[in-house]
């Protein structure tokens, strides 16, 4: 007999009522995710989802056709679940809902944008927050909690399976949608990330703008057999945080976006509150690790809804690796000037 989400929800999210709303809220994120799905499949007759808007979000980031559509469809599903603030990558402002919800969410309606003309698999990152009374006054501050209170966090994946990875704070389960069942299905009950891993992914074009410690680690890692990590090592960029992850769950890695020197990348790329959060505490959920570099992602305080943070995630040993370069490069293998000069990006 298949698990069904609904079942799962009725089991996992507590039976007490903000335990009921918990789950009422990721059904309501469900259905709104299989509407995003269709949209996609339908692809470009009539809108074409990868064309670019007028517009920039708070981020920065020119808006597409898609963020957009699926920022307006979360938006529904949050309001119809009942919360009370709902914070969005694609909106300035976190929007009051329910004046008595005691729930808030923050999203990532659309993961990936530059993939969407690429038909590579894209995404919906959530994560949900208790609200109490002293945030209703001033609806940001329920987005300023660290990430290890958060109630659930996950995200969906629009590829070539439409997913859903989630936990509740009892380990990280994946659901898949199945339109036979007419609903999402387990699929994997209780991941588990290897502990250590020969894979990493990083935008390594970004590679001048790292700093020293950044490109160390990455250094012994082209260097293979013959340097430091006396193995060799893979490497994965799929350029959409979900389709990273997911990877990651399923065989292992490590992910990188730290900062850099570019102008407004001091704290890296991707968003604290709703990309490395839930992120962070889906992959805790599953044994792994996910940090700032050095710092646990879960214990940040965000001072913005819009906040970017560095983030390395994946096999814990290799974060706890990632951490000590971080620290004291020097420390960590007795490296001969030769593996420098061995770098393929410095030959
Ligand atoms: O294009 P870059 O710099 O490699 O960044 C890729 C990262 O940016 C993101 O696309 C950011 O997310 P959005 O698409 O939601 O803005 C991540 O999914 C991905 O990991
Ligand atoms: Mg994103
Ligand atoms: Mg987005």
């Amino acid at each position: 007999m298949t698990a069904s989400l609904d079942a799962f929800l009725g089991s996992q999210c507590g039976s007490d009522a903000q335990g009921q709303r918990l789950a009422d809220t990721i059904r309501h994120l469900s259905a709104a995710a299989v509407k995003v799905r269709n949209t996609i499949i339908e692809g470009g007759t009539g809108t074409d989802l990868g064309g670019k808007r007028e517009a920039t979000n708070a981020g920065g980031d020119v808006q597409k056709e898609l963020d957009v559509l699926a920022d307006r469809v979360f938006e529904e599903a949050a309001r119809a679940s009942g919360i009370a603030f709902f914070g969005s990558e694609e909106q300035d402002a976190p929007i009051p809902m329910a004046a008595e919800g005691d729930l808030a969410i923050a999203i990532d309606p659309l993961d990936g944008s530059s993939n969407i003309d690429t038909n590579v698999s894209i995404g919906t990152i959530f994560s949900i927050l208790p609200v109490e009374d002293a945030h209703r006054a001033e609806p940001k501050s329920v987005f300023m909690q660290p990430g290890h209170r958060q109630k659930a966090a996950g995200f969906f994946i629009y590829g070539p399976q439409l997913l859903l990875v989630l936990t509740v704070g009892n380990g990280t389960h994946v659901f898949l949608f199945s339109p036979k069942f007419g609903g999402f299905v387990e699929m994997t009950a209780s991941v588990a990330i290897a502990e250590k891993t020969q894979e990493f992914a990083i935008n390594a074009s970004n590679y001048r703008h790292w700093d020293r410690q950044m490109r160390s680690y990455i250094d012994d890692c082209l260097a293979g057999e013959e340097g430091p990590r006396e193995k060799n090592f893979n490497m994965r960029w799929i350029g959409s945080l979900v389709a990273d992850c997911y990877r990651i769950l399923t065989r292992g890695g490590v992910f990188l976006y730290p900062g850099d020197q570019r102008k407004g990348y001091a704290k890296g790329r991707l968003r604290l509150v709703y990309e490395a959060n839930p992120v962070a505490m889906v992959v805790e959920q599953a044994g792994g690790s996910a940090t700032d570099g050095v710092t646990r992602i879960l214990d940040l305080v965000p001072d913005d809804l819009h906040a970017r943070t560095g983030l390395v995630f994946g096999s814990k040993r290799e974060v706890e690796r990632v951490g000590r370069y971080m620290v004291d490069p020097s420390a960590i293998a007795e490296r001969s000037p030769l593996f420098s000069k061995r770098s393929l990006f410095r030959a």
